[in-house]
């Protein structure tokens, strides 16, 4: 798949803050632009109030990076901005230097499908500053949105219990490309399929559909025009019955549905689309049933979410699939994921990693420092914890213990020889070069699958989770509160 080149033709490079690049140009005067440093991407919180996040986006990801280049084009627009004065605003030997720039940092990344939690990296540069620093926005762009709407999309696959979640969100979805990385993250986190075709023919995900009122009412009945789609498509009939007379429409259906049967057919089902879905689809249910349609299929739409979804549940509504769109692909009750991307580490000129921290009035905000990875831990087959810790530093095999980052008494013992464990940050580009292959959409569906069934349910209800265990490894909750308070001492010497 070639995102990039299906969608933009071409380079991406500017999709990226204008800061970014006064500020690479401020390191390039500086000399300083080929200095490498470290900087990780993550979240401070789940969105939705939820216990847990799905990752996605790493394929976008690994595409924008695989073509990051500036192409004549771009730099023929750089070269035309001007600073306030009038002067042009980048030095030729600046846009020089972007023309020539090849991609050539290491990236590891969590897995897409993988069930990630606050502060613990799932992206992590490793390159020169200047690169490091254009990266950032676009990998926020891209993971903040795809995250984002991949942990909607579990948490309303949840509530729907592992019946058939259908995607409909293309007419209400932010634009073009935010409703195509709705479709794909929407599938990622668990949804059956998608309406929108063009998502389907990018990224090989299932398409599937009704119809609409418009097509009811463009008849003189209800009747001819569930007759009439029932000759174009016999085997694929779900009758929207709710244009009229909810219940009279049920009636048009089964009508129908004979006379399908008489030709050797069967009709799939109905659709609900307003109306008190529980008291309609057990009506309907009752109805179905009692005309010998028993397998007949209910779907329920009509501005769904995982908190109706689970309502209609506990109501004991008859309904089998859930067609859902806008509060879905807009992440209607949190818009953004607010992830981050920080410094953690610098190269000196002697070639030693110095870990950075940015001390701050707030512990949430105090990052990680140094070069680090996070181990998930599993016992039978049960994630238990997730330990960050100082990837040049052997964790103790007899046992340590992992300490809150925001809260140094919160601490939990791990010991390794019971659990296994496996490094969720793996290389995705060594030297520039993608040494990464992207598995197929349905596999990171299925991770999807397999990551959430390895979390206990407690950590995945919809109102107060549980919270997971996440904690740093002793040695590098050491090095951050020896930063921490070097940096105060440092601070307060100075006042
Ligand atoms: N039994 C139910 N329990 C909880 N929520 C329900 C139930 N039945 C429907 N809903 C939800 O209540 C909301 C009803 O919204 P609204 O009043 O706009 O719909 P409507 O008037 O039935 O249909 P429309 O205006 O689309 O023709 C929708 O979000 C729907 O999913
Ligand atoms: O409600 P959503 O979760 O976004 O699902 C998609 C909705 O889009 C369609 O109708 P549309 O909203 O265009 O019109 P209507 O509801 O007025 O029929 C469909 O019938 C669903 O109701
Ligand atoms: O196929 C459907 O039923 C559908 C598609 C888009 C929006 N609402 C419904």
């Amino acid at each position: 798949m070639k995102i990039t080149k299906d969608l933009y033709q071409g380079s991406l490079a500017l999709l990226t803050d204008f800061y970014q690049l006064t500020m690479a140009y401020a390191y390039w005067k500086a000399g300083k632009g080929e200095e490498e440093a470290v900087f990780n991407l993550f979240f401070r919180k789940h969105p939705f109030q939820g216990g847990f996040t799905v990752a996605a986006g790493l394929e976008y990801v690994v595409d924008y990076c695989r073509n990051f280049h500036f192409e004549k084009k771009d730099i023929e627009y750089l070269a035309g901005m001007k600073a306030p004065d009038g002067s042009p605003q980048f030095e030729k030997g600046f846009l020089d230097y972007l023309e020539n720039l090849r991609f050539s940092c290491d990236i590891d990344a969590v897995e897409e499908g993988t069930v990630v939690f606050p502060n613990a990296p799932i992206l992590r540069v490793k390159g020169p500053l200047i690169q490091c620093q254009l990266l950032e926005t676009p990998l926020l762009n891209i993971l903040n949105f795809q995250t984002l709407i991949a942990t909607k999309a579990a948490r309303i696959t949840l509530a729907a219990k592992g019946e058939p979640v259908l995607e409909f969100g293309l007419r209400r979805a932010q634009g073009i490309d935010g409703a195509l990385a709705a479709s794909r993250a929407a599938y990622i986190g668990g949804c059956t399929s998608t309406s929108n075709v063009m998502a389907g023919k990018l990224f090989g995900i299932p398409v599937s559909g009704t119809h609409a009122h418009s097509w009811i009412m463009s008849f003189e009945s209800e009747l001819e025009a569930f007759e009439a789609y029932a000759d174009a498509f016999p085997d694929q009939c779900v009758f929207l019955v709710d244009t009229y007379d909810t219940l009279q429409g049920i009636k048009n259906a089964i009508k129908v549905g004979e006379i399908l049967r008489s030709k050797g057919k069967e009709m799939v089902g109905i659709r609900i689309d307003s109306g008190d879905l529980a008291y309609f689809s057990n009506q309907a249910r009752e109805m179905l049933d009692g005309a010998g349609f028993p397998n007949a299929k209910i779907v329920a739409s009509n501005d769904l979410d995982e908190y109706i979804i689970a309502s209609l549940k506990s109501q004991e509504a008859s309904i089998n699939v859930w067609g859902v769109g806008t509060k879905l692909v807009t992440a209607f009750d949190q818009p953004a994921l607010g992830a981050v991307y920080k410094l953690s580490a610098i190269r000196t000129e002697e070639g030693e990693w110095q870990p950075k921290i940015k001390v701050s009035q707030q512990t949430l905000k105090i990052n990680i420092p140094g070069i680090h990875n996070v181990r998930r831990y599993y016992s039978q087959g049960k994630a238990v914890a997730d330990m960050i810790f100082l990837e040049d530093q052997e964790v103790n095999p007899r046992g340590t213990v992992i300490i809150d980052p925001l809260d140094p008494t919160r601490r939990k013992r791990i010991m390794p020889a019971f659990y296994q464990g496996e490094d969720l940050l793996k290389p995705i580009f060594k030297d520039g070069k993608v040494i990464y292959s992207c598995p197929p959409i349905e596999k990171i569906r299925q991770r999807t699958k397999d990551q959430l069934g390895s979390f206990d349910k407690t950590h995945k209800r919809l109102v107060n989770p549980h919270i997971y265990p996440v904690g740093l490894e002793e040695n590098l909750h050491h090095l951050r509160m020896d930063l921490v308070l070097k940096a105060k001492k440092f601070e307060d010497e100075n006042e």
